[in-house]
């Protein structure tokens, strides 16, 4: 069911929206606590799913915040909720009780166009798989994000290149999805994602299928990409060993956050 859901959600931004961006690898180190007004806040979410005969109840009384240029981790065991999570936040879902306040308006209950419009707008979605078009060429695949987001043509070319010289692919421009590494294609994947500057990056375990090299490389790219493209990033993940990179962790277990 979640792979069904997860596919669903990654078709959805396919259909509707746009990415892009740069790296550099120097830091992993988190950067001081950002201030400024929340990006987005969750209050008290609660999301069940009827299966069969039975409620499921995946999300109960959530409560988060994004702070501007943060990177906040969702961690916890399979099944606990973190996917359903970021689909709210991302406006992919809807909650069945409470509030997501994106830049202080309320996300939770807006209309399919509105909450479409702000995610081509100001939202970047990464996936575990990537989900590039394997025909087309990295800066075929950037550049397609621009052409979605409704950017204007003179500004494509420099665009695409300075996302892809950003994730470090200035070499690599024109290979194809199989010419390129999982760490590579995923750092296109970053490019497209913030090719339109959002302000904020969802990635749903965007090093799940890296080694540990380039799942390094990868959290080295989110890092640098919030401080040069000033975006906030919130990823959940599995893996222990990258948890020490973020700004903040929340723990989920069973639909609820532990401290
Ligand atoms: N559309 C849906 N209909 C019914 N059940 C769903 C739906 N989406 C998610 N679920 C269920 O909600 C629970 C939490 O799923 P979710 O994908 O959010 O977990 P997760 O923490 O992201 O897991 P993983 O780490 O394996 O990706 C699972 O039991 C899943 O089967």
């Amino acid at each position: 069911m979640k792979g069904w859901f997860r596919r669903n959600a990654a078709s959805a931004i396919l259909d509707d929206t746009v990415h892009g961006t740069e790296t550099a690898t120097d830091t992993l180190q988190p950067e001081e606590p950002s201030s400024g007004e929340p990006i987005l806040t969750v209050h008290n979410v609660e999301r069940s799913f009827q299966v069969g005969g039975e409620k499921l109840h995946v999300l109960k009384s959530i409560t988060m915040e994004l702070r501007p240029q943060q990177l906040v981790m969702l961690k916890g065991r399979s099944g606990s909720g973190k996917t359903t999570l970021l689909n709210i936040i991302g406006g992919l879902d809807q909650p069945n009780r409470g509030e997501v306040l994106f830049r202080g308006h309320p996300f939770h209950s807006a209309g399919d166009d509105e909450r479409t419009r702000i995610r081509r707008r100001d939202i970047g979605f990464i996936f575990q798989s990537f989900a590039l078009l394997p025909l087309l060429s990295a800066w075929e695949n950037v550049e397609l994000s621009l052409r979605m987001a409704g950017t204007p043509k003179s500004e494509w070319k420099p665009r695409v290149q300075h996302c892809l010289e950003l994730v470090g692919l200035g070499r690599r421009m024109h290979h194809r999805p199989f010419e390129l590494s999982g760490g590579e294609q995923q750092r296109v994947a970053i490019a497209k994602a913030i090719a339109h500057r959002p302000c904020l990056l969802l990635a749903d375990e965007p090093t799940a299928e890296l080694d540990s090299q380039m799942g390094a490389q990868v959290m080295a790219v989110f890092r640098d990409i919030i401080r040069s493209e000033r975006v906030t990033i919130c990823m959940t993940t599995h893996d222990p060993t990258i948890l020490e990179v973020a700004d903040h962790v929340y723990e989920m277990v069973d639909g609820t956050f532990i401290s």
